[in-house]
């Protein structure tokens, strides 16, 4: 499904994000993605949904390289990949079904998307995609005033109406309440058995990558530390990968002669 050789990310052309990582994810794989604050978790997401290039590497998508992807194909190859955030990104004052219907929007015309702000096409759609999730009954709820995990439980159904082949969970559960968080994890893996997709989530919580995720690669500094079936998982592979990650002094990032040279080593590409 992905397969990344050498990928780079560079901010501004000193930030390394991501250092020149190789990873292959197979169709229908579970794997979850951990490492401390600032390993690069959430730039690698952006990369693998296309939202931002690589500076420079090899990112294949399905055998589609990156590199010749731009305008109708971009869209195609972005709307089979479906990311859903910490922040839910649902439009507060909508009813759910307008925020469940919004996973519609690429495939629908812009007339359709007009139309169905004012009186919503394809509603059962949406009342599927909730009981799916277990808020059957919220359907014409204000989105606001539903709990975070209920919201997070409407961006999965929106995810559930896009149909993507692939879902990128980054951190999902970060604002959710720890009690509640368990299930949601749960929720994303069962639909993705279900529905066949694969499935890459960004945790904060290692305990919930080692209950529920086959594989697990750890992160740090934008490099691979470990990539492993959970069961080879060990105290010293998280003792290394969490220890001793803070690079910051007085709110400064460290950059060192040597991370100076490496960020001009990553040839920019394109910009971003
Ligand atoms: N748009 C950007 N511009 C400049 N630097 C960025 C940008 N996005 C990320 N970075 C930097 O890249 C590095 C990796 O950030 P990233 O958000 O990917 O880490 P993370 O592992 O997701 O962290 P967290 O767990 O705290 O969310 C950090 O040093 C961050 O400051």
């Amino acid at each position: 499904m992905y397969l990344l050789d050498g990928i780079c990310k560079v901010f501004n052309g000193r930030t390394i994000a991501v250092r020149e990582l190789d990873l292959k994810i197979r169709r229908g794989e579970w794997v979850a993605l951990i490492g401390p604050s600032g390993a690069g978790k959430t730039t690698l997401f952006r990369l693998l949904n296309f939202t931002i290039p690589p500076t420079s590497g090899t990112l294949l998508f399905d055998g589609l390289d990156n590199r010749h992807l731009s305008g109708r194909r971009l869209r195609e190859v972005r709307r089979r990949i479906g990311t859903i955030y910490q922040q839910h990104n649902l439009v507060p004052r909508l009813q759910v079904v307008h925020n469940v219907l919004s996973g519609r929007l690429g495939t629908w015309p812009v007339w359709q998307a007009v139309r169905s702000l004012i009186r919503p096409v394809e509603v059962d759609l949406a009342a599927d995609a909730l009981r799916q999730v277990g808020i059957a009954d919220k359907l014409y709820e204000r989105t606001e005033t539903l709990s975070g995990g209920q919201q997070q439980r409407v961006a999965i159904a929106r995810l559930l109406v896009q149909d993507p082949e692939v879902i990128l969970a980054d951190e999902p559960v970060s604002s959710v309440d720890p009690a509640l968080a368990a299930g949601i994890v749960k929720l994303l893996i069962e639909l993705s058995q279900t529905y066949h997709k694969t499935l890459l989530m960004n945790l904060h919580s290692v305990d919930l990558a080692l209950a529920y995720f086959p594989r697990v690669i750890g992160l740090k500094d934008g490099m691979i530390s470990f990539d492993l079936p959970t069961a080879a998982v060990t105290d010293e592979h998280l003792t290394a990968l969490y220890a001793g990650s803070q690079t910051e002094v007085a709110g400064e990032e460290i950059f060192s002669r040597a991370e100076r040279s490496f960020a001009r080593s990553c040839q920019p590409r394109l910009t971003n």
